[in-house]
C-alpha cells in the first residue's frame, strides 16, 4: 500500500466532515495570501523610505508612513490569529472525530476475526495491539499533517512562487529549480529509510508482543528464575531496535545537511540576481528584501514538508499495517444465511479433516454422529483432538475436508451468531472478565435480573461462597479462586439455558465435594439436551449414552460404556488406567472398613 493509497483509504472517514474541509481549506486560502503581505509591507517601507531620504525629508514626514505599515503589519497579525485558530480547531476536530470512527471501526473488525487469525504469525496479542495503537495514531498524524501543516504551508509556498514569477520570471525560475533537488533528495531518503522503518515497526511489535507475555508468564519465570534468560531475549531486540534507530537517525542528519545546502544555495542564487536587477535599474533597493522574504516563504514551507514528509514515511509504515489488518480479507467468521429456530441438535462429522493454522493436523478423516437429546463423551489420550472436534462443532473453525451436519444442514450454512445463541460451552479454563462476580455470571444472559443471576449461582454451588465474601457479587470476580472462577462459567451456562451443551472437562479444577454438586447440576442440566462430554473423569464418562474413543486425530472405537469396555481396546486401557490411577482398590478397602 503505498502513501496515496493509504490516503484514498482514508477518504471515507473524513467525508462525513466535508463541511469541516471545506471551511478549513477556504481559511487556509485566505492565511496563505495574508502570510504574503510582510515582503510587500516591507518592500514598500525600504522604497518609501529610499525616497524620503532622497527628497531630503525628515522623521515627520515619514510619521504617517510608520503609523500606516504598523496598523497594515497589525490587522494582518489579528486577522492570523483568528484564522489559525480556526483553522486549527477544524482541523483538529476532524482529527478527532476520524479517530474515533477508525478504532471504532478497528475494534469491530477485531471482533468479527476466526479464531485462527488471532493465532497466526504477527497477529497475536502484543503484535496486533501495537498495530493498532500506533496504527489509528499515524493516521491521525497523517490528518493532522495534511489538514493543520501540510496544506497551509503548501498554499504559502504555492501563492509566494507565483508572486515571485509576478514580480520576475528569472527570480520564479530559480526558487522553482531549488524545489526538485529537494524533493530529489527527499524520495532518495525516504527509499533508503523504508526498509529500516518496516523493520523498526516489527522489532516494536515483537518487544510488544515479548513484554505482554512476560507479564503472562511471571510465575513460572520466578519459579523457574528465569528472569536472566528473559532479560536476554529481550535485550537481544532492544539490541537490533537500536542499531536500527541510530541508523535512521545518521540517514536523517545526512540529508537534513544536504537540504539546508541546497537552500542556502537558492538564497544566494536570489540575493545575487535581485542585487544584479537593481543595478542593472531593472528594479528598486526594495526588491532585494522582498525577494528574500518571498523566497523564505517558499523554502520554509518546503523545508516543513519535508520534515513532515520524513514523518508520513513512519506514519506510512504504520498506517499500512493497520489497513493491512482492517481489510484482511479472509479474516472474518464465516456465517452462512439459516437462523436455526428449533435446533434438534444431530452432528453428523463424515471424513473430517482438519489443520490447525500452524500446521498441526489434529483430525484425520473423522466420522461421527452426536445424537440429538443423548449424551455423547469424548475419550482419548491427551493430544488426541478430543477438543479439536467441540471447536469444530462450535463454527470456531472450519474443517478442510468432510462434511460436517447439523440436524441435516451443512454447519457452514448456519448464521454462526445465530447458532452460537443455541451452544453453551464451558472449558477447563474460562475466561473471567475484569468485572464483578455478578457482571461475569450475567455475560450468560444480558438481560438476566439479579435474581436471575444469584439462582444461576446457586445452581453452580456458587451463591453461598458469594454472600460469604465482604463485597458479595460485587467482588472482583479475577480475585476468585480457580474452581469459583470454574463455577462462574457454569453459572453463565445456567442463565443462558442453550439447547446443545459442549463441556470440555467442566469440573477439572473443582474439589472432589464441589465436582459432585456440580455433577448433580449439570446432570439435571443434561435432561433433553444434547451435550458432549470431555472428561478425564470416569464417572462422567460412564454416565454417557454413546462415547468415541480418538487416538491421535482418529475414532478408534465407538459405543456405549459396556460395549466398549467388553471390546477391550483403547477404551478399556483408558478406563483401568484411571481406575488405577485413582487407587480404587485401596479406597474400596477404606470403604468397607
Ligand atoms: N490452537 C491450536 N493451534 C495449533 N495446534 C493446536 C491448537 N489446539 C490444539 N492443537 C493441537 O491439535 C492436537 C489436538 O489437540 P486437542 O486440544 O484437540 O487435544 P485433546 O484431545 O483435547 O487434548 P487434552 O485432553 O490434552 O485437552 C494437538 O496435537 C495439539 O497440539
Amino acid at each position: 500500500m503505498n502513501l496515496w493509497q493509504i490516503i484514498r483509504r482514508l477518504v471515507p472517514y473524513v467525508r462525513p466532515y466535508r463541511s469541516l474541509v471545506a471551511a478549513t481549506l477556504l481559511l487556509t486560502l485566505i492565511g496563505a495570501i495574508t502570510a504574503q503581505v510582510n515582503p510587500f509591507v516591507l518592500r514598500y517601507t525600504v522604497d518609501s523610505v529610499q525616497r524620503l531620504l532622497a527628497e531630503g525629508k525628515g522623521l515627520r514626514a515619514g510619521m504617517p508612513l510608520l503609523l500606516l505599515i504598523s496598523l497594515i503589519l497589525l490587522t494582518k497579525e489579528l486577522i492570523n490569529i483568528a484564522l489559525e485558530f480556526g483553522q486549527k480547531f477544524f482541523g483538529e476536530e476532524i482529527r478527532i472525530y476520524v479517530s474515533s470512527a477508525l478504532s471504532q471501526d478497528a475494534v469491530r473488525r477485531i471482533l468479527s476475526y476466526r479464531l485462527g487469525f488471532y493465532a497466526e504469525l504477527g497477529n497475536q496479542t502484543g503484535r496486533l495491539q501495537t498495530r493498532l495503537d500506533k496504527g489509528v495514531d499515524s493516521l491521525m498524524k497523517l490528518v493532522q499533517d495534511m489538514f493543520i501543516d501540510i496544506l497551509p504551508l503548501l498554499a504559502n509556498a504555492v501563492v509566494a512562487l507565483g508572486i515571485m514569477f509576478a514580480a520576475s520570471w528569472e527570480l520564479g525560475l530559480v526558487a522553482l529549480a531549488v524545489l526538485p533537488v529537494y524533493f530529489g533528495l527527499s524520495y532518495w531518503q525516504a527509499y533508503r529509510l523504508s526498509a529500516v522503518r518496516r523493520q523498526m515497526r516489527k522489532l516494536r511489535e515483537d518487544k510488544n508482543h515479548g513484554l505482554l507475555n512476560l507479564i503472562d508468564s511471571a510465575v513460572v519465570i520466578k519459579s523457574f528464575v528465569r528472569e536472566d534468560y528473559e532479560e536476554q531475549k529481550q535485550n537481544f531486540l532492544q539490541q537490533q531496535l537500536r542499531r536500527a534507530q541510530l541508523h535512521m537517525r545518521k540517514t536523517n542528519f545526512l540529508f537534513d545537511g544536504l537540504k539546508s545546502f541546497v537552500e542556502q544555495l537558492g538564497v544566494v542564487f536570489i540575493v545575487v540576481l535581485t542585487a544584479y536587477l537593481v543595478l542593472a535599474g531593472r528594479m528598486s533597493l526594495g526588491a532585494i528584501m522582498f525577494h528574500i522574504m518571498l523566497f523564505h516563504n517558499v523554502s520554509a514551507p518546503i523545508r516543513q514538508l519535508h520534515r513532515m514528509y520524513d514523518e508520513l514515511n513512519e506514519v506510512h509504515t504504520y498506517s499500512e499495517a493497520f489497513f493491512e489488518m482492517l481489510d484482511a480479507p479472509d479474516a472474518v467468521e464465516p456465517s452462512g444465511p439459516v437462523l436455526p429456530t428449533h435446533l434438534r441438535g444431530t452432528f453428523e462429522l463424515r471424513h473430517i479433516d482438519f489443520t490447525y493454522p500452524s500446521g498441526t493436523q489434529a483430525l484425520h478423516d473423522v466420522g461421527l454422529t452426536i445424537a440429538a437429546g443423548k449424551t455423547t463423551a469424548l475419550v482419548g489420550l491427551s493430544g488426541a483432538g478430543k477438543s479439536t472436534v467441540i471447536n469444530l462443532l462450535c463454527k470456531l473453525y472450519q474443517p478442510q475436508h468432510g462434511e460436517l451436519l447439523l440436524d441435516g444442514i451443512p454447519l457452514a450454512e448456519y448464521n454462526t451468531h445465530a447458532l452460537r445463541q443455541n451452544i453453551g460451552l464451558v472449558l477447563q479454563k474460562n475466561h473471567i472478565f475484569k468485572g464483578t462476580v455478578e457482571e461475569n455470571i450475567r455475560y450468560g444472559l444480558m438481560e438476566a435480573s439479579r435474581e436471575e443471576v444469584q439462582q444461576a449461582a446457586a445452581k453452580a454451588f456458587l451463591h453461598e461462597q458469594i454472600l460469604q465474601l465482604p463485597e458479595g457479587y460485587e467482588t472482583d470476580a479475577q480475585q476468585l479462586s480457580g474452581g469459583q472462577q470454574q463455577r462462574i462459567a457454569i453459572a453463565r451456562l445456567f442463565l443462558k439455558n442453550p439447547p446443545i451443551i459442549f463441556l470440555d472437562e467442566p469440573t477439572a479444577s473443582l474439589d472432589a465435594v464441589t465436582t459432585e454438586q456440580i455433577k448433580a447440576s449439570i446432570d439435571a442440566l443434561k435432561r433433553g439436551r444434547t451435550v458432549v462430554i470431555i472428561s478425564h473423569s470416569l464417572s462422567q464418562i460412564v454416565d454417557a449414552d454413546f462415547a468415541y474413543v480418538l487416538q491421535q486425530g482418529q475414532v478408534v472405537e465407538s459405543g456405549t460404556h459396556r460395549q466398549l469396555y467388553e471390546h477391550d481396546g483403547a477404551y478399556r486401557r483408558i478406563f483401568d488406567a484411571s481406575a488405577r490411577s485413582l487407587n480404587i482398590e485401596k479406597i474400596a478397602q477404606t470403604m468397607t472398613l
